[in-house]
């Protein structure tokens, strides 16, 4: 069986890998449609369709779209969903790492989704301001400075969150660093991932991605 990913990425082909075993997983160059950073559930599902869609045709089983982007969690429906002046968006719990999936077999689509993982302060408050997150963090770790780095990262935390959970955070992207350092990734998306930095390399971006395509394959895979 061959199946097509929508993606150069050689992170998002293993994870693709991961879920159809016995296949040939061939990758595509293909517009997502949406913007280099997508923001919000609804833009980010959306790349990963067009992927898919688009790196499907009649010489594979299946075409697969994976889109990584970032969306707001509040903790009230009250409260403003897109808050992003610097007084809005100390109301809201923070933005979060978020990874949609979408396998087509031509004729149907299906999408699933990965797990997603709040984003330090400093960096969430870039991204909203227009950074693309990829080349931000690999930007903010591309030296093995510790300190800096977790400086930077904590310097600017809203007043909600404890100075223990920020070190946590900061200990989180020294250590993530260098996992990253070790598997020798050209860029943090090509390689562990953000979601590698924020876990501490619990979580990996492959794994995170193969879940995300085994929670939109299977729909189509238990027909
Ligand atoms: O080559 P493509 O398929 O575009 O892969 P990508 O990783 O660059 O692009 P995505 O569309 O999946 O992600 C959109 C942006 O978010 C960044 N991004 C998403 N998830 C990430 C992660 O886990 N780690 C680092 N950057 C991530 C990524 O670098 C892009 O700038």
């Amino acid at each position: 069986m061959d199946v097509a990913v929508g993606s150069e990425n050689p992170v998002k082909r293993r994870a693709v890998e991961q879920v159809f075993e016995s296949a040939t997983v061939e990758t595509r160059a293909v517009e997502s449609g949406v913007s280099e950073q997508p923001v919000g559930h609804t833009e980010t599902i959306a790349g990963a369709r067009t992927r898919a869609r688009e790196s499907f045709g009649t010489d594979v089983a299946f075409g697969v779209g994976l889109e990584g982007g970032v969306a707001e969690f509040t903790s009230s429906a009250e409260r403003p969903t897109n808050g992003v002046e610097d007084d809005e968006f100390n109301r809201v719990d923070g933005l979060f790492l978020i990874m949609w999936a979408a396998v087509t077999d031509g004729k149907r689509i299906e999408i699933g989704a990965g797990p997603s993982v709040r984003l330090p302060d400093s960096i969430a408050r870039e991204v909203v301001s227009g950074a693309e997150l990829g080349p931000l963090l690999d930007e903010r770790l591309e030296t093995n400075d510790s300190a800096s780095v977790g400086g930077r990262m904590g310097s600017d935390s809203i007043a909600e969150r404890s100075s223990a959970d920020n070190q946590t955070q900061s200990d989180s992207i020294t250590e993530s660093n260098s996992v990253n350092s070790r598997i020798g990734s050209d860029s943090i998306a090509r390689g562990q991932g953000a979601i590698g930095v924020f876990t501490g390399g619990r979580i990996t971006r492959e794994g995170a991605l193969a879940d995300a395509v085994a929670c939109a394959a299977s729909h189509l895979l238990d027909d």
